[in-house]
């Protein structure tokens, strides 16, 4: 009856540009520089203890759920879960949950497995990241003489100084793909260079910073992700689509006209106008189109048909899943991306502010498919996500309701569910669902036919590093709001039991 946390993944960082993020970036790189100053004083063990903590701040946690074989050849030797925990003691623990296989709503059992996503593959096909290009295109030095840029950066000292200086525009990374840190962390860093260097191009302050960063992530976890990403690089060069139209954004195509109005609106007023409440906390709205249901279906269908024929040996979302593929690794990151950032992030800025709904940073895609031929039921339990977004594409099935059972926070996932917190949703083709990744649920049997949904499990790296500082108590955790009244009800108590006690003295 428990589950058990599952440790987290790393993905790439996207990019949001709110105060709050800055703010938190700076005090990370402020951090970082702290910790690059006793790494050169011989202090603490040479920097990946905090500097893992420093990174693993921004750097964004994926559910890469594996089933069967692992294609990367990366799992542990048992083939089950490898479990990761962030260095520095910042344990992944309790941010993303075991996954679940349930006989029925009460059973919690959790499967603890976890993988490292790769950072921020692009998944342009045609164009190379600008950071890809930095990395390996050998340049000028401005002295005529072509260099290679991996000399050309090596600085006879990298170091940061260790106060920022705070005249100085830093330049943007956001255009910078296919890096394995924030592009805010980039940006927050550059105060702390060196004075030779703070003028200097953006390409060279780049790899000048990246060297620095990179010595505080893990050789281990740096494979990790590496494996990741040429994984995800050879099925991307590999797979050739059926639909090209759904790799990239096109909304007027994919989205109903009343999801897409709310949006251009962008307001708290036109997205309450098309969402419904089903169950407290879960929100419900009309959103995609039956033609792009069907495509992506059909697109899905194909992938799976690509891989049977050529015995591509891919993960799973997760554990759990025999069945259902991983979006962001046949080259739907960037579209995703998109959805995530233009559409999800400005109603969970609305909907879900006290879980980090406006910093939403990064992502997990992917199709679950369920039948008495594909996988059968999810168990009870909570996902790797701020925010999750779940829409049902089709097709025609009987059974496969969620259920829900409250919303709890790291500390209290396996407290009891109140009897008003047990509700049911019966999922509609084209129709989404919005709801806190902590909220705890699961799928009941699709007992015929075949049902598709698409998830898109939301990150903020923000809320996961300032949550490390929070852990007393959580608004939006049930259980810790009843606890608060309790110790609230128990003080007032006590209190009147004190004034009685004196009133009694001076009475006698
Ligand atoms: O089957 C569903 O609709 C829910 C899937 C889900 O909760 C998950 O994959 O995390
Ligand atoms: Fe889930």
């Amino acid at each position: 009856m428990r589950l058990r946390p599952r440790p987290v993944c790393k993905n790439g960082q996207r990019s949001s540009s709110t105060l709050a993020t800055r703010v938190e970036l700076g005090r990370l790189s402020r951090r970082l520089v702290f910790t690059e100053q006793r790494r050169r004083r011989g202090e603490g063990k040479g920097g990946v203890t905090t500097s893992g903590t420093a990174t693993a701040g921004v750097a964004e946690e994926a559910g890469c759920r594996w089933e069967g074989a692992d294609p990367t050849g990366l799992a542990g030797s048992s083939g089950v879960a490898v479990g990761f925990s962030s260095p520095g003691g910042a344990s992944g623990g309790g941010r993303g949950w075991g996954r679940r296989r349930s006989v029925d709503d009460d059973e919690w059992r959790a499967v603890v497995v976890s993988r490292r996503k790769p950072t921020t593959a692009t998944t342009n096909r045609n164009t190379q990241s600008p950071a890809k290009k930095m990395s390996q295109k050998p340049t000028s030095n401005g002295n005529g003489v072509v260099t290679n840029r991996q000399q050309q950066h090596q600085q006879p000292q990298q170091r940061l100084t260790l106060n920022p200086n705070t005249d100085h525009n830093p330049d943007s990374y956001d255009d910078v793909h296919n890096l394995d840190f924030s592009p805010l962390l980039f940006s927050s860093l550059e105060r702390y260079l060196p004075d030779t260097m703070l003028n200097s191009s953006r390409d060279n302050k780049f790899h000048f910073m990246r060297d620095i960063l990179t010595r505080y992530s893990p050789e281990g976890e740096r494979f990790r992700l590496q494996k990741h990403k040429e994984y995800r690089q050879k099925i991307i060069s590999n797979y050739k689509p059926l639909f090209k139209g759904l790799y990239t954004m096109h909304a007027v195509n994919f989205f109903s006209s009343s999801f897409l109005k709310a949006i251009k609106d962008n307001s708290e007023e036109s997205f309450r106008s098309i969402i419904s409440e089903p169950v407290p906390g879960v929100y419900s709205f009309q959103m995609l189109q039956p033609s792009f249901c069907d495509m992506l279906m059909s697109e899905v269908e194909h992938f799976e048909r690509w891989v049977h024929e050529t015995r591509w040996r891919i993960m799973r979302p997760s554990t759990m899943n025999k069945y259902g593929v991983v979006l962001d690794d046949f080259g739907m990151e960037s579209m995703l991306d998109k959805l995530m950032d233009d559409y999800i992030r400005p109603m969970s800025k609305i909907l879900f502010p006290e879980v980090g709904g406006l910093t939403l940073d990064s992502h997990h895609g992917f199709i679950v498919e369920y039948g008495l031929d594909r996988d059968v039921d999810l168990g009870l339990h909570v996902d790797d996500a701020e925010v999750t977004l779940n829409v049902c594409l089709g097709k025609q099935f009987e059974g496969g309701e969620l259920y829900f059972r409250g919303i709890r926070c790291d500390n209290h996932v396996n407290t009891d569910t109140l009897p008003e917190e047990i509700v049911d949703y019966k999922h509609i083709p084209g129709q989404a669902i919005l709801h806190r990744g902590r909220h705890r649920h699961g799928a009941r049997a699709t007992t015929s036919g075949n049902r598709l949904n698409l998830l898109l499990w939301c990150r903020s790296s923000v809320f996961r590093e300032l949550k490390k500082y929070q852990k007393e108590f959580s608004s939006w955790c049930g259980e810790c709001r009843r606890e608060k009244k309790e110790r609230q009800r128990l003080s007032v108590n006590a209190t009147k039991q004190e004034l009685m006690r004196r009133d009694g003295i001076s009475a006698s």
